[in-house]
C-alpha cells in the first residue's frame, strides 16, 4: 500500500445523484470499499449532487438534449475537488469523459435484462391490440413498435417510484424498467417479468455501475482497483466501442450486449429507426481481448447495412 487510506477526518467523498437508485449504488460502492480496506463507513462521505437532468422533470429528455445531462455538475465537482469519486449507471454515461477524469472501474454487473411491468399482463405478447405502453426510452419504444406496430407508446418520465405510480393510476397498461434497478432497490413486490435479451436487447452497459475519478488521484486509483470487476470491464469495453463507433446520441435507438463464454466474447447489437419501422441486428464473436475491435467491427457492419442517413432523422 503506497497511499494514505481515508479516515473519518479525511474521508473519501463519493458523489452521486439523489435518486433512490443512485443512492443505492453509492452505498453499494461505499460498502465494497469499506470491506476491501477494512475501513469504517465514516471514512466515506456520500455527497448528493443535483444535475440539470434532475432539475427538469416536465419535458422529455430528448427535448432538453445534450450529453452529460445527468453528469456535468458531478464531473465539475470532481474536477474542483469537492468530491473524489462519482458513482454512475454506466448506461447513462457518454463514451468519452471530460479531460482529467477517468471512468474505468466497474462493479459486478447486475441482471442486464429489461423488465416488463404490469399489474395485469405478463408480457408483450399478452398485450391487447393497440394497448398503451409507457416508456421514456427511445430504444424500448423503437423495439416495441418494431415487433408490435399496433401499440401506442406514451412518454413516461421520472424515477422508478413515479413510473409505478402512473401505472397504478391507469395511465398505461405496462411499462419497462431495467431488472438491475428493481433488484438494487429490492423492489420485490413490483409485478414484473424479465424479458429475454433475444426478445428485447438491452441498452449498452445496462446493469453496470461505473466509478469515475480524477486521473491524477492516486488514492482513488488504488482504492478503486481493489473493487473493479474484470469481466464487467471486458464486456463494457466491447459494448462501449460499439456505441462509440455508431456515434450514438441519446436520440438514437441503439441496443447491445456482450457475454463471455470461457475465452470467447459474444457481442450482439441492434440499431433502429425511432418509429420502429426498421431494425438492423447482428452479432460477432472472438477472443475477449479483441472486444473493442469487435465492437467497432459490429458497428461498421450495421452502419453499412443501414446505409447513409439512417441516423440523420433527427436533424431533418
Ligand atoms: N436511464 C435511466 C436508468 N439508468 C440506469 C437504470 C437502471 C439500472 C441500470 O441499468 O444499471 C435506469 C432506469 C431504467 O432503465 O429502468
Amino acid at each position: 500500500m503506497t497511499i494514505d487510506l481515508p479516515t473519518p477526518a479525511k474521508p473519501l467523498n463519493i458523489g452521486t445523484r439523489g435518486s433512490p437508485l443512485a443512492l443505492a449504488q453509492a452505498h453499494e460502492t461505499r460498502e465494497r470499499l469499506a470491506k476491501a480496506f477494512d475501513l469504517p463507513f465514516e471514512a466515506f462521505t456520500i455527497v448528493v449532487i443535483k444535475t440539470t437532468g434532475d432539475r427538469i422533470i416536465d419535458r422529455p429528455l430528448k427535448e432538453i438534449g445534450g450529453k452529460g445531462l445527468f453528469t456535468r455538475e458531478i464531473e465539475d465537482d470532481m474536477l474542483s475537488g469537492k468530491i473524489d469519486i462519482a458513482v454512475h449507471s454506466m448506461k447513462d454515461m457518454p463514451v468519452l469523459q471530460p479531460g482529467g477524469l477517468l471512468l474505468d472501474t466497474y462493479l459486478p454487473r447486475e441482471d442486464v435484462r429489461d423488465a416488463f411491468i404490469s399489474p395485469e399482463f405478463t408480457g408483450i405478447a399478452q398485450l391487447p391490440e393497440a394497448a398503451i405502453v409507457g416508456t421514456s426510452s427511445l430504444r424500448r419504444r423503437a423495439q416495441l413498435l418494431n415487433r408490435r406496430p399496433d401499440l401506442n407508446v406514451v412518454e413516461f418520465r421520472g424515477n422508478l417510484q413515479t413510473r409505478l405510480k402512473k401505472l397504478d393510476d391507469g395511465v398505461a397498461s405496462c411499462t419497462f424498467l431495467a431488472m438491475a434497478g428493481l433488484n438494487r432497490l429490492r423492489m420485490d413486490e413490483v409485478p414484473k417479468t424479465a424479458i429475454d435479451s433475444t426478445d428485447m436487447l438491452p441498452a449498452i452497459a445496462q446493469g453496470a455501475i461505473g466509478i469515475e475519478r480524477r486521473a491524477n488521484d492516486m488514492r482513488a486509483a488504488e482504492m478503486l482497483a481493489a473493487i473493479h470487476d474484470t469481466q464487467t470491464g471486458q464486456r463494457l469495453a466491447a459494448e462501449r466501442a460499439f456505441l462509440a463507433e455508431l456515434d450514438g446520441s441519446c436520440e438514437t435507438p441503439i441496443a447491445g450486449l456482450a457475454e463471455l463464454d470461457g475465452d470467447t466474447l459474444h457481442l450482439r447489437g441492434e440499431v433502429l429507426r425511432p418509429d420502429g419501422s426498421v431494425s438492423h441486428a447482428d452479432q460477432i464473436s472472438g477472443p475477449i481481448s479483441d472486444g473493442a475491435t469487435m465492437g467497432k467491427a459490429l458497428a461498421r457492419t450495421l452502419l453499412d447495412r443501414a446505409g447513409p442517413g439512417f441516423f440523420d432523422w433527427h436533424t431533418n
